[in-house]
């Protein structure tokens, strides 16, 4: 068992990193982050802003500067972005520092789950399918890389996977208290 305390999940979008991640740290009686969330609350500017002002590089900056930050502070759930694993960096502190979950989902239900989303500026494109199938394809490898373990979220409610999750999860990660 990998003893990091803190819990990441990471995964394509649509995953349920955010929903499902709110969720399991309300019952692991965890603080959460949400990574974007918190990006957006720096910048006062949302993340689709950001990528039209800034380029996905400006974004990817503020996405490795805020993971460096907090993996290096107290324990609890983050739930990251979809792109955080393609920076070398972010992989080598997710490796080190954390238990990760690796949240699956397959395109079908990420082009269902996020039909009517207008937030995330990848998906800003007629084709989602092919940009969330190229994703998923460049970036399985380094999903594997990082995670610890995986678990698949089809078919399930957030509610449904939080709890199921949080079964999964009580003999694989136990919260290790940071030596003073
Ligand atoms: N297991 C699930 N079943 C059905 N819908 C889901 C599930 N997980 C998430 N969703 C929905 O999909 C959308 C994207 O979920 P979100 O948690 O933002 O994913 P991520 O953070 O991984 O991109 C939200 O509208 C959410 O309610
Ligand atoms: O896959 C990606 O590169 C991205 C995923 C998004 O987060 P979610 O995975 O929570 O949707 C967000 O960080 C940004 O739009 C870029
Ligand atoms: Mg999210």
């Amino acid at each position: 068992m990998n003893p990091a305390s803190h819990l990441v999940l990471v995964g394509p979008m649509g995953a349920g990193k955010t929903s499902i991640g709110r969720r399991l740290a309300d019952r692991l009686g965890l603080p959460f982050t949400d990574a974007d969330h918190a990006i957006e609350a720096r910048a006062g500017a949302a993340v689709s802003a950001i990528f039209d002002v800034e380029g996905e590089a400006g974004f990817r900056v503020r996405e490795r500067a805020l993971l460096a930050e907090l993996l290096a502070g107290p324990p609890g759930v983050l739930a990251t972005g979809g792109g955080v694993v393609v920076s070398a960096e972010n992989r080598a502190l997710l490796r080190d520092g954390a238990f990760v979950v690796h949240l699956q989902v397959g395109t079908d239900a990420q082009l269902h789950r996020l039909a009517r989303d207008r937030t995330r500026p990848l998906l800003q494109t007629p084709d989602r399918a092919a940009v969330l199938q190229r994703l998923a394809e460049e970036r399985a490898p380094l999903y594997a890389d990082v995670a610890d373990c995986t678990f698949a979220t089809d078919g399930m409610t957030p509610d449904e996977a939080a709890v199921a999750l949080a079964r999964f999860l009580h003999d694989r990660w136990q919260r290790t208290e940071v030596a003073a």
